[in-house]
């Protein structure tokens, strides 16, 4: 049995969290969250860049149905590397109700592929930030690539503003649609009609099978307030430039929690109150049902009635 000690100041998830005072719409998919562990039952892996607390498949269903989502996307977290097992466990005991992103290595046989898509994996990510993963050569990405096209999978990529510059050739040579992770990660204190957000918004341009997170407040803000104590208007200084995603291309957004928010150094947030940032960058009743159900009903579940 392996028991594992947490990075020093790791937070632990928030305990207890509030019901939200925005009712989710019917239906509502939380399209990004992760399962830690446990670690005794799922070792982290051996290249992991941190060691967190557990956060199992059982507390994430707990909290979809405090919160009043229906469906889960469960996105693989690089403390567990390409072991996928513990997301798939999760995605097995949902009875449909949870779909996967994973990680996968060069080399990865078909097999493996089939039985991944068989349990409900519909993505692969690719993870560009230099503090969460040793980089990736390209070719690597490229074998990838080809053996989940005839599955029919997304890449989704997780990349911080100031390599866009860098990675985006590289990112619409795939021939797959592309799930942007958290906006890009922008620089919130910059202003959002400035010259790097618009870079990003002209990379969603780029094309039309490119879709964005407007995920991590609670990463992105600089100025807050936290979600917590009762704050239902938080992380003001991220509303712009999640709404200026929303406004523009309302047909290919997803918002998720980011449970249980790996690597938050500064407050853990309540997520009742961060389900109420929502309708801050949805205003409309039209906007949210794309944002929370249609979008991501297409994306990750296309043959639901
Ligand atoms: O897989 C992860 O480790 C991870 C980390 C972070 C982050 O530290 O920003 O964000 C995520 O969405 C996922």
């Amino acid at each position: 049995m392996t028991t594992f000690e947490k990075t020093p100041g790791w937070l632990d998830w928030y305990a207890g969290p509030s019901r939200p005072a925005f009712r989710l719409p019917a239906g509502a998919v939380d399209a990004h969250c992760h399962i830690f562990g446990p670690g005794e039952q799922f070792p982290y892996a051996p290249e992991r860049k941190y060691t967190p607390c557990d956060a199992s498949k059982d507390q994430l269903f707990a909290l979809r149905d405090h919160l009043g989502f229906t469906r889960t996307v469960v996105v693989q977290a690089t403390c567990h590397g390409a072991d996928n097992s513990a997301m798939v466990d999760a995605l097995r005991a949902s009875g449909g109700l949870a779909r996967g992103v994973a990680t996968l290595r060069p080399g990865t046989s078909d097999a493996l592929v089939r039985e991944l898509h068989e349990a409900g994996v519909r993505g692969v990510r690719f993870n560009f930030v230099k503090r969460l993963v040793d980089a990736a050569p390209q070719d690597d990405l490229w074998d990838v690539v080809e053996r989940i096209k005839p599955y029919g999978w997304h890449v989704v990529v997780y990349f911080e503003a100031a390599d866009l510059a860098d990675l985006r050739e590289f990112l619409l040579s795939i021939p797959l649609p592309l799930v942007v992770d958290h906006m890009g990660r922008p620089d919130v204190a910059k202003d959002p009609h400035g010259p790097e957000f618009e870079a990003f918004l002209d990379f969603l341009r780029a094309r039309p099978d490119i879709w964005c997170k407007v995920t991590c407040p609670e990463r992105l803000s600089v100025s807050g307030p936290p979600a917590l104590d009762g704050e239902r208007a938080a992380y003001r200084d991220v509303v712009p430039f999640a709404r200026r995603v929303v406004e523009e291309f309302p047909d290919r957004v997803l918002w998720g929690t980011d449970w249980p928010h790996p690597n938050l150094t500064d407050h853990m947030p309540d997520d009742g109150l961060l389900v109420d940032f929502v309708p801050h960058i949805a205003p409309t009743l039209e906007l949210q049902h794309r944002l929370l159900v249609d979008n991501p009903m297409r994306l990750y579940w296309p043959d639901a009635d």
